[in-house]
Parts: structure tokens; sequence; C-alpha cells
């Protein structure tokens, strides 16, 4: 029988696979400070310890300003950790569940991204997921890496949540509506992941090693996922100090941040839908799901 481990246990996708892989049975999940990804000697005796037959790894360094001043920890925990997990798992025969980001391409393709685009992170976050990808691929170990977008959950700090707080906090909000892409659930990626692990089980199956994109189906802007959240936080029984006319649309260059996002963060799935038989959802059928748990209690 397979053997799980999971790192990054408190962060959004680390906490739905949890839910999504207990089902599975012998999941062991870990968090930072049972397995500092810092360190290598840390991991090793971690992987030492549990020997798993599959390392899905979730944990990341994933504050993106933060990163353009603290290279060496983005880097190290999103470009060198994945690659002494996949080392391990490549000497084991263990099977490693990746993830990456849309930020390591630059965002100037007019179509969504397929997983052989070229890729040109423009900030440091996108460029140390970016080596961290060659890192796994590299390895030599059974891999799936799923390149995901805008992600967000009950679970952990998002865009959703920043937005459903400043909405109670403010009566006007400014929000870029000049870069496009698809808010995906954390639940959504642990559910996904969920399958993968089961078709990676299963030793008769093809090898699907590999890249995939996975985000909701659709797509926005970050102006436009925030109407969303504003439009359903109104119908259910948030008190807000705004109303949906008060979101005003700007410009990236209205909102300078120190790391550069890509305008287009659209990422083409057919590839993971294909391969894994897997459906994916409307993109706004995750965020009005997520508010729903967010919600006040209805008396
Ligand atoms: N969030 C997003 O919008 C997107 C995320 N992704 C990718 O998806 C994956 C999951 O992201 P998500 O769940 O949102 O990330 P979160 O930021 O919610 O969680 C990341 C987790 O990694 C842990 N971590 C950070 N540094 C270390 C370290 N040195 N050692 C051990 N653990 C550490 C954090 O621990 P602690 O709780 O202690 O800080 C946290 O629990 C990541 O690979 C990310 O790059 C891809 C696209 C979008
Ligand atoms: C809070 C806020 C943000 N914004 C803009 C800034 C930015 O362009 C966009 C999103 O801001 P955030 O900082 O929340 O999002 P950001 O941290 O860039 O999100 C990214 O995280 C990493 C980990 C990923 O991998 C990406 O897929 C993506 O989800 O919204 C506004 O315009 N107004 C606001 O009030
Ligand atoms: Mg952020």
């Amino acid at each position: 029988m397979s053997s799980v481990l999971v790192t990054g246990a408190n962060g959004q996708v680390g906490f739905e696979l949890q839910r999504s892989l207990a089902p599975l049975g012998n999941v062991v999940a870990v968090t930072r400070a049972e397995m500092d990804l810092a360190n290598e000697a840390s991991i090793l005796s971690v992987l030492e310890e549990h020997k798993p037959s599959i390392i899905v790894n979730p944990a990341a360094y994933t504050a993106v300003d933060r990163a353009e001043s603290e290279r060496e920890q983005a880097m190290a925990v999103n470009a060198a950790a994945p690659g002494v997990l996949a080392r391990w798992a490549a000497d084991r025969g263990a099977y490693l569940v990746h993830y990456s980001t849309d930020y390591v391409f630059d965002g100037t393709k007019a179509d969504a991204y397929v997983e052989t685009d070229p890729v040109n992170p423009q900030s440091v976050y996108g460029e140390s997921k970016w080596l961290g990808e060659k890192a796994v691929r590299s390895s030599g170990a059974g891999h799936v890496i799923l390149r995901t977008s805008w992600v967000y959950g009950h679970h952990g700090n998002n865009f959703l949540k920043t937005i459903l707080r400043l909405a109670q906090e403010r009566n006007s909000l400014n929000i870029v509506a000049d870069q496009i892409g698809a808010p995906t659930s954390a639940a959504l990626i642990a559910d996904v992941t969920r399958g993968v692990v089961e078709f990676v089980s299963r030793s008769e199956g093809p090898d699907v090693s590999g890249t995939y994109h996975l985000s909701a189906q659709g797509n926005t802007s970050w102006y436009g996922y925030a109407e969303q959240i504003v439009r359903e936080a109104l119908t259910k029984n948030f008190t807000l100090a705004l109303q949906l006319d008060a979101l005003k649309p700007i410009t990236t260059a209205d909102y300078p941040t120190p790391a550069k996002r890509p305008q287009n963060s659209r990422l083409n799935c057919a590839k993971l839908m294909d391969c894994f038989d897997l459906p994916l959802p409307a993109w706004q059928e995750g965020v009005n799901d997520v508010i729903g748990r967010l919600a006040p209690a209805a008396h």
C-alpha cells in the first residue's frame, strides 16, 4: 500500500489535501515546524523517518512582493527544496506531486498558455518556482507538476479574504482590471491531486510524468473577481461598507508593486482534463462556495 507525505500542512492547498487524501489512508502531513524546507537536513530526516512512496509538495514561499527583497529564502524553499525532495524520490523509487504557478510566464501571450509555451518569469517568486520545476524534471523521479493560478481557500490568506475584509472596512476600492486569469480554489486543486495520486498508484497505468496546467474554467480580471466576491457577499449576509459600484477598475500602472505580475495568466487545461479524464468547474463556483463557508451564520 502507498504511503503519502504532504508538506506545508498549514497552507491553503496543504490544508485541503489533508481532507481530499484522507480516504487513501496512510497520509502524514507535516508543517514547517516538523520539516523546514529551507534546511536540507530537516527535509532528509523527515523523508527517512516516514519513507513515503508518494510525496505531495504544496509548501512554498508565496509572498510575491516580499520575495523581491528575500530572494535567498524564496530560492531555498521554491527552487532548492523541490530538488532535494525529487532526488530523494528518484533514489527511492518514490513519486512526487509538485505545484507551480502562472507567474513562470511573462503574460504577453494573447491566448491561454499551454504547457509547452516558453517561460519568462518577471518576478523573483516566478523565477524561483521555475527553477523548482526544472529541479523536479531533471531529478529522474516520477513526477506530476501542476501549474495553477490565483489560489484561494477557506483556510489561509488570499485575495478573496483580503477583499472581503476591505469591503467591510472601506467605502471604495481600486482594483486592477488589466491582469486576467482564473481564480482557483485550494479545494479543487486538492481534489484533482487525489485523482492524480490514485492514477499514479495504479501501477499498471501509463507513465503520466510531466507538467499540467490546472485552473478553474473561464477567466476574469482581479477587478471582475472582486465584483463577484462583493456581489456574492451581499447575498450572503455580510455587512459591507460599500456597494458594487464602489469598486473602481484601475490599471497595473495605477497600482505599483515591488513584483511585476503577468497581464495574461490564463492557463489552457486541456492536457490535464484529457489525461486524467477530469472535468473542471467554472471559477465562480468555488468562489461562491468559499464565501458561503465564510458567511456569518443566518439567524
Ligand atoms: N497562492 C497562490 O495564489 C498560488 C499558489 N501556487 C502554488 O501552489 C502551491 C500551494 O500554494 P498555497 O497553498 O496557496 O500556499 P500557502 O502560502 O497558503 O502555503 C504555503 C505553505 O508553505 C509553508 N512554507 C513556507 N516556507 C516553508 C519552509 N521553509 N518550510 C516548510 N514549509 C514552508 C508555509 O508555512 P507557514 O504556514 O509556516 O508559513 C505554508 O503553510 C505552492 O507551490 C504555490 O507556489 C500557484 C499559483 C497560485
Ligand atoms: C488587495 C488589492 C490587490 N490589487 C491587485 C494587486 C495585484 O495586481 C492583484 C493581486 O494581488 P495579490 O497580491 O493578492 O495577489 P498575488 O500575491 O500576486 O497572487 C499570486 O500569488 C502567487 C503565489 C501566485 O502563484 C499567483 O498565481 C497569484 O495568485 O490585485 C488591487 O488592485 N487592489 C487591491 O485592493
Ligand atoms: Mg499574495
